[in-house]
């Protein structure tokens, strides 16, 4: 679980992940759904050298979870957490990598991406794009409509075998690929994730108002 950013979008005086909501941290919150899940074993979480937060969430004191070095950028965070994990565990095991920034995701929606990228080879969480596409120039003006046909929001969590993913995460690093999702990684290396349709209010806690929307969806 990538944990280590600055949340420098949110202009908090906290890292994101670490802001509460209905009193508990956004991190705890994504943790306690990640541990209540039958399908996950346990947790790695990769957190920031400057991290002065940890300690003092609920989840801190889990046995289950265990803490990595996150890097310059969200993909050597989770690549660090990889290589911890690659120590103790099959190659062929499965690995789901979940942003601590994203509280919202619900249990079954985590179910039916296991049953399905595990028939497949691995697969994303995500939602449909409903609405018309624009591409623009540095200036804000239209350049054009992009075709929205098949057109997705991939989320998290990512899904795949674990040494396959560390494998292609590393290899596309090394050639200077721009990776923002694991699927990517994979993508690159030539694999086909599926993408799994979950509930749109998986956000991910970016800016100030996807706080508030947590908290509504928090509340449900
Ligand atoms: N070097 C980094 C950067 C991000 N993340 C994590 O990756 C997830 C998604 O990244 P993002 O939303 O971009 O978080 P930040 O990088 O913190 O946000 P910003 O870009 O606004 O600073 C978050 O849980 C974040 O903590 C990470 O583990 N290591
Ligand atoms: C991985 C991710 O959540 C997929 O939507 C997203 O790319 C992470 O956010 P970032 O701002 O790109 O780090």
């Amino acid at each position: 679980m990538p944990a280590a950013g600055a949340g420098r979008r949110m202009g908090a005086d906290i890292p994101k992940q670490y802001l509460q909501i209905h009193g508990k941290a956004v991190i705890d919150w994504t943790l306690e759904t990640l541990l209540s899940h039958e399908d996950i074993e346990t947790v790695t979480v990769a957190l920031s050298s400057q991290d002065e937060y940890w300690p003092d969430t609920q989840s801190a004191a889990d046995h289950r979870i265990q803490t990595v070095a996150g890097g310059r950028e969200r993909c050597h965070s989770v690549l660090n957490a990889l290589e911890a994990l690659s120590q103790e565990n099959d190659e062929n095991d499965w690995v789901l990598v979940h942003d601590a920034a994203r509280p919202c995701v619900r249990p079954e929606d985590i179910s039916r991406l296991v049953q399905q990228a595990s028939a497949h080879g691995g697969g994303v969480l995500g939602v449909p794009v409903h609405d018309t596409m624009k591409r623009t120039d540095t200036q804000g003006r239209i350049l054009e409509t992009v075709e929205r046909d098949r057109l997705w929001h991939a989320f998290t969590p990512q899904m795949f075998p674990l040494g396959k993913l560390h494998d292609s995460l590393q290899a596309a690093l090394a050639a200077g690929i721009a990776v923002t999702d694991e699927a990517s990684a994979m993508e690159w290396a030539g694999c086909q994730p599926l993408m799994v349709e979950g509930a749109s209010s998986n956000i991910k806690i970016t800016r100030p108002a996807d706080l508030l929307l947590a908290e509504f969806y928090l509340s449900l």
